[in-house]
């Protein structure tokens, strides 16, 4: 059924969703939500690069099977920063749910306590703190922050972020200003639902705001000092996200975050930025395990998770899957992907031996380096151009459909 605010329609669904992977859900959505939300979520910065080449870029890494390992009945279970979890998979903090259904956080959060996954509220979020933690209690709860310039404005986000029992906040520092994002561009698009902390503290008048617009009241100057501050002033654990370089890994850390996102904010900020995947080894190098990580941007697939663990994740956002989730069927449809997601994954534990979480951060995975000649025959085009191009293998002969082999 579909509600209407202010002539915005939402969905009103609860309910589980059938797919074989998430990325069919995006193509679903396309069909039932207004044009202007749908691109606002299913878009990238300028040429869209990043924002593909995020979950394109998981191919480099291959996943070494180990069979004789006699074991079975793995378990997804993590624990996080004190919280149990049924599963290491986050749900990246993601702006104004209302336009994906009428409960936005609320269902969201609810979806999120159902599959044990840990739930994070962005500062635009439109429903308030109070609400999402009256309809979860006490399920493992973050808050995302965009520093504003005027602090009165962050101390009442601090104080009511803590006393509705959230257990930490993920400080955004990549989007100080938002990246070009044509898709916002051509279809005029505005916040279609009131966002709870921005009205709560300029009223009506925050109402209809472009991402522009809303940027322009968040703080471009962020350095370490600010996250000392925070984390004094909020009395809670500190997470920076959007870290996608080890200096910046090691200024946050020596600034007292508790733990970084390893984030490009899902390739919407600076299009041909690298993939986090292909970034995270050398920053979690970096971090050497003094704090924990959280890897988003891109992934889709159980095995996209399997990896950045493997690779020195401690948990793994998703962003756009579960807001697709969310309007196809409400909170049971937010359980749904991330199930879908946690089932794929749960499989490569059986396939790699890993009875535990912590024992696919041990798991063996290659970087081969496959070169277009080598590349498997049922492997995605996209997935050469991200492969060196050598003289030698750029020709302009075709592929034997039976065998792959290039033919000159
Ligand atoms: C529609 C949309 C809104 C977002 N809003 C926020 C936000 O309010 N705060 C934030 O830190 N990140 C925000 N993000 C970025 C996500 O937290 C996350 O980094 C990104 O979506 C992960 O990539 P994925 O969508 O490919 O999984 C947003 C992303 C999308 C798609
Ligand atoms: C000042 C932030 C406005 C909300 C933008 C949400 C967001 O991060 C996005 O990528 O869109």
């Amino acid at each position: 059924m579909t509600v209407y605010y202010k002539g915005f329609p939402q969905s009103d669904r609860n309910e589980a969703i059938k797919m074989v992977n998430v990325d069919e859900l995006e193509d679903r959505v396309r069909k039932v939500m207004p044009e202007a939300a749908y691109y606002y979520i299913a878009s990238g910065s300028e040429n869209e690069w990043t924002w593909r080449n995020n979950t394109t870029a998981f191919n480099h890494f291959q996943i070494v099977p180990r069979s004789l390992t006699n074991m079975d009945s793995p378990s997804t279970a993590t624990q996080f920063m004190g919280m149990d979890l049924k599963t290491p998979i986050m749900i990246c903090p993601i702006a104004c749910h209302g336009i994906a259904h009428k409960d936005a956080e609320v269902a969201t959060a609810q979806g999120a306590k159902a599959a044990g996954a840990l739930f994070s509220s962005s500062t635009y979020a439109n429903k308030s703190v109070e609400d999402i933690a009256a309809a979860t209690g006490d399920s493992p709860k973050f808050f995302q922050l965009y520093l504003s310039k005027d602090w009165d404005f962050n101390k009442m986000v601090f104080d009511a972020v803590k006393s509705a029992g959230y257990k930490g906040i993920m400080l955004t520092v990549d989007a100080l200003v938002s990246g070009y994002r044509e898709a916002n561009l051509r279809t005029n698009f505005t916040f279609p639902v009131p966002l709870d902390f921005f009205t709560r503290y300029v009223g009506a008048e925050g109402e209809g705001m472009s991402v522009a617009q809303m940027y322009a009241n968040s703080a471009q100057k962020i350095g370490p000092a600010d996250v000392a501050k925070i984390k004094e002033m909020s009395g809670l654990p500190v997470f920076v996200k959007g870290i996608m370089n080890a200096e910046d890994a090691y200024m946050a850390i020596g600034a007292g975050a508790d733990g970084i996102v390893v984030s490009n904010h899902g390739g919407r900020e600076i299009d041909t930025a690298p993939a986090t995947i292909d970034m995270l080894p050398e920053i979690a190098a970096a971090v050497n395990g003094r704090v924990p990580i959280i890897l988003d941007s891109g992934v889709r697939r159980g095995s996209h998770v399997f990896k950045a663990l493997a690779l020195g994740a401690d948990l793994v956002g998703i962003g756009r899957p579960f807001l697709y989730g969310l309007a196809l069927g409400g909170a049971k449809g937010v359980e749904s992907v991330i199930n879908q997601i946690n089932n794929e994954f749960k499989i490569l534990m059986q396939l790699t031996g890993c009875k535990t979480v912590e024992d696919v951060k041990h798991a063996d995975i290659r970087q081969i380096n496959y070169t277009a000649d080598n590349l498997p025959s049922n492997t995605d085009p996209s997935v050469r151009r991200a492969y060196p191009v050598t003289k030698e293998n750029q020709m302009e002969g075709t592929q034997d459909a039976a065998t792959g082999a290039s033919k000159h």
